[in-house]
């Protein structure tokens, strides 16, 4: 997927969120105060009533017969209802889970000149920095990036790899292969629960394409003006995020027109439903929007994958989840064109996927 021509974007002087920190400004910098009606409602100090689903597992994979069952029916209405899922007992060692956290953590500490080796060119979405500016005018999020294309090969740039922390790439490739077993498992789970063949999705989605992205957000003093990471879908068929273990709560979901923040489970796993599944199962299982918030005291880290079929396919609505009761909502198109057009526009909820509507 070609990036659009760097010359064409003009994004203006974007600031490190992290420099930005040290010096404790006590007054946000315009370009990241939200208009009004954007500017987040904050988590409550108290623990929150209404807690995404949470799917264990090793019911599905190690399960007796009923417990499968039972666990595919969670997962199917985890699926319809919430779009978002939390997954206990997912079988990656947290050993992984903890190396991860630690090499990402530690490539946000490194020097900002060290950081920039690996810069994200205005117009792509891997490396260091902000991804989805697309303009000067654009407001920006009080968040710091690292995005790395994993699979197939072709997406990768290799210059992109940091050497330092010495073991980040190592630790990336492991857990990219855990995660990527861990979607392909999920997805026969999903597909059994809408009454399908197990392998239809890995059937259909030829070469898959994954992506990891790690976010730190550091604390904001103002963090009832800003947003640490824009209200967006994600494009993908299945992400998966893992917070950092001593990060504050940051991650919020659109419930029902009401921003509900989700509060981690230690050790388990955050799988989210992306655009691709959202049309593939003509909006049965809708990709939900989300966003992050900051924290006056505390900083947060996310490590997110991005699992999406081949940029060669052509995708739609699969014939099993259309009747006249369910018409056809969205038409078929080549999902590298999806991407790039994903990746090429900024992140304003759901409204990349207007791109598939009929
Ligand atoms: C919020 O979403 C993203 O940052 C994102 C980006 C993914 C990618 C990279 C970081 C590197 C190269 C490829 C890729 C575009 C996957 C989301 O990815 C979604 C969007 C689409 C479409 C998709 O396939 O994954
Ligand atoms: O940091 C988070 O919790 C949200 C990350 C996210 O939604 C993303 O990277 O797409
Ligand atoms: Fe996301």
């Amino acid at each position: 997927m070609a990036p659009i021509p760097i010359s064409s974007v003009k994004v203006g002087h974007i600031d490190d969120v992290q420099e930005l920190r040290k010096t404790k400004p006590t007054i946000i910098p315009d370009r990241f105060v939200r208009d009004m009606a954007e500017r987040p409602t904050l988590a409550p100090a108290m623990p929150c009533s209404s807690d995404i689903p949470t799917i264990n597992f090793s019911k599905l994979s190690k399960g007796s017969k009923d417990e499968l069952e039972s666990e595919i029916s969670q997962l199917a209405a985890a699926c319809e209802h919430w779009g978002f899922f939390q997954v206990i007992n997912h079988g990656i060692d947290l050993s992984l889970l903890e190396s991860i956290e630690k090499v990402a953590k530690d490539f946000f500490m490194l020097p900002l000149e060290e950081k920039k080796k690996y810069a994200m060119a205005p117009g792509t979405v891997q490396g260091y920095g902000q991804a989805f500016v697309l303009s000067e005018d654009q407001k920006l999020d009080w968040c710091n990036m690292f995005a790395l294309g994993v699979e197939p090969n072709f997406i990768r740039n290799p210059m992109l790899w940091p050497t330092e922390p010495e073991k980040f790439s190592g630790t990336v490739e492991v857990y990219s292969k855990e995660v990527r077993k861990l979607c392909q498992n999920l997805l026969k789970y999903i597909a059994m629960g809408l009454g399908l063949k197990g392998d239809v999705f890995e059937k259909m989605f030829g070469e898959t394409v994954q992506a990891i992205r790690m976010n730190y957000y550091p604390p904001c003093s103002r963090p009832d003006l800003v947003l640490g990471l824009s209200p967006h879908s994600d494009g993908s068929a299945l992400t998966v995020l893992q917070q950092g273990k001593d990060t504050s709560v940051g991650l919020q979901i659109l419930k029902d027109d009401r921003w509900v923040p989700v509060k981690p489970i230690p050790n388990a796993l955050i799988i989210n439903i992306g655009d691709t599944t959202e049309v593939l199962t003509n909006g049965k299982y809708k990709s939900v929007e989300h966003r992050a918030v900051t924290h006056k005291e505390k900083d947060r880290l996310s490590i997110v994958t991005f699992y999406a079929p081949s940029y060669e396919i052509e995708l739609g609505p699969m014939e099993e989840l259309v009747d006249e009761n369910n018409p056809c909502k969205y038409r078929r198109y080549n999902h590298g064109e999806y991407s790039k057009h994903y990746v090429t526009n900024k992140l304003q909820g759901k409204k990349t996927l207007e791109f598939a509507k009929i």
